[in-house]
């Protein structure tokens, strides 16, 4: 028997008498790896001195409900959907490897199945993506022939990401016999493309989840091709930036106010960062966006940043640049690698300069000879090449360079290390550019990401540090 407690973070001083009154029970065995958070089990060495360590039973109280330690046996999967999330969707899951949850889809399971609201904020790569679509599986009815769930992404790429993995859980599992049941249909709704024969799958049979960016999504909705009230889950993830972008908030403020008068629904708000988070919550109960009983799923809030990620830094000029990357290349020999390079201004662009993706891009091309191919993604790039490169990046080792497009969300787990040749503009784009590697929630393998900075910028990047509670080594080239 394994059992664990489930822990949430600062809110369980042992030794605090002022918490005694209700009684609560905890039970652990000695597998104190079960606690996925290292730094939560300094609290627990209170039972390893325990004279019977294979079993403690511990009773004692606690007076408030927010120190609500409870006591779960440690659960797989399955047991946490079991009844709610259909039962080819769980085997499709263990098919391709999803048997243990992750910390956020243990602490989020119970309130997404419940029907209840919630805002999932857990660290990059931490598996909010799956939590989210089981969540949506177990409020689809495959016999209703109508759109019942929308998923709202802030990208193309991210859209395409997030309707693999959920056609991936559709599939029929091995197995199962041609004509069990009716499968589940998904559409995508992606800026860039012509969307026309989207819109006649819409009016013919309509899908039964619909994955989009919203402007897409929007003009379905203008067109009365799509309605709101059949909906009955609504997921926004990468929220924060969706709620951060000029082009995207106001379509996206209009939706959440129209779904808002749905009766039976439910909304799922998802990303790694959200700025001032108690603000915000209060914000979307105020705005009626969610339901007063919406949950905030915190998990591991003192570390917003994987702990497996190792942070460097390198100072030197911006003409020594593209020769330190290339030191670095051959030194650091990458399985696959993400260059982040700034957004051209557009000062710069009606100046007629090359943008710095295509700087560094041609100078790969042209002085990289590793076995790596050399890719390239940025936001001005046609929708067939940006797919292209998107696509060959998921299937071989890869040097991608990019601009923060490829920031968010991006699932590539074969990244093992991460550049920014040019310093995010902010902490929390610092985050999602780190969180583009390490993205094995079960696995404690290394991985790096090196900043270069100037001199001058070195105190930009130590502000980070602050704010995101990391520590930056410095790196000297020889
Ligand atoms: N229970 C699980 N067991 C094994 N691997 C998992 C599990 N859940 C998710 N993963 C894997 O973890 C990786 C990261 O998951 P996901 O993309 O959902 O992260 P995320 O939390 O959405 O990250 P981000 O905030 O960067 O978008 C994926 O490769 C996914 O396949």
């Amino acid at each position: 028997m394994a059992f664990a407690a489930k822990h949430y973070p600062g809110a369980f001083p042992l030794s605090s008498p002022r918490l005694l009154r209700r009684e609560i029970l905890l039970v652990l065995n000695q597998d104190h790896d079960a606690f996925s958070a290292s730094r939560h089990r300094r609290r627990f060495s209170l039972l390893q001195s325990s004279p019977t360590p294979s079993l403690c039973l511990i009773s004692f109280s606690c007076r408030t409900h927010g120190v609500a330690q409870q006591c779960t046996q440690m659960r797989t999967l399955r047991e946490l959907c079991h009844g709610r999330v259909p039962e080819s969707i769980l085997t499709r899951a263990e098919e391709v490897g999803y048997v243990t949850p992750t910390d956020v889809q243990e602490q989020s399971l119970p309130i997404l199945l419940s029907g209840q609201d919630c805002v999932l904020h857990a660290q990059t790569g931490s598996g909010k993506t799956l939590a989210y679509l089981l969540a949506v599986f177990s409020a689809i009815d495959v016999a209703r022939s109508t759109v019942q769930a929308i998923i709202i992404v802030p990208t193309r790429e991210l859209g395409m990401q997030v309707t693999k993995v959920a056609r991936m859980l559709s599939a029929k599992p091995k197995g199962a016999a041609e004509k069990s049941q009716k499968e589940c249909s998904i559409m995508t709704l992606l800026d860039g493309g012509m969307l026309t024969r989207q819109k006649s799958w819409l009016k013919a049979e309509p899908p039964h989840i619909i994955i989009a960016t919203v402007e897409s999504l929007c003009r379905m909705i203008d067109r009365n091709l799509l309605k709101l009230q059949s909906i009955t889950i609504l997921v926004i993830d990468e929220f924060d930036y969706i709620f951060g972008s000029t082009r995207q908030v106001s379509l996206l403020r209009k939706l959440l106010t129209s779904y808002s008068s749905s009766t039976a629904r439910q909304t799922v708000l998802a990303s790694a960062s959200i700025p001032q988070h108690n603000r915000f919550l209060h914000d979307c109960v105020q705005q009626k966006w969610t339901k007063r009983d919406v949950v905030h799923v915190h998990v591991h809030p003192v570390e917003p940043m994987p702990p497996q990620l190792h942070h460097k830094f390198l100072i030197c000029t911006r003409k020594e640049r593209l020769q330190v990357l290339l030191q670095l290349l051959d030194r650091d020999n990458p399985k696959s690698a993400i260059i982040f390079v700034s957004e051209q201004s557009e000062k710069s662009k009606k100046a007629g300069h090359i943008p710095s993706t295509t700087l560094v891009y041609e100078f790969l091309k042209d002085s990289y000879y590793g076995e790596l191919d050399v890719l390239v993604l940025e936001q001005d790039m046609n929708f067939n090449a940006r797919a292209t490169s998107f696509s060959e990046a998921r299937h071989k080792g890869f040097l991608l360079v990019s601009t923060d497009i490829a920031s968010r969300g991006f699932d590539l787990p074969q990244t093992t290390h991460i550049y920014n040749f040019d310093l995010p503009k902010t902490a929390i784009d610092y985050l999602h550019r780190a969180g583009r590697t390490g993205r094995n929630p079960l696995s404690k393998e290394i991985c790096t990401v090196t900043t270069f900075i100037t001199q001058e910028e070195r105190f930009v990047l130590q502000k980070f540090e602050n704010e995101l509670m990391f520590q930056c080594e410095e790196l000297s080239l020889m």
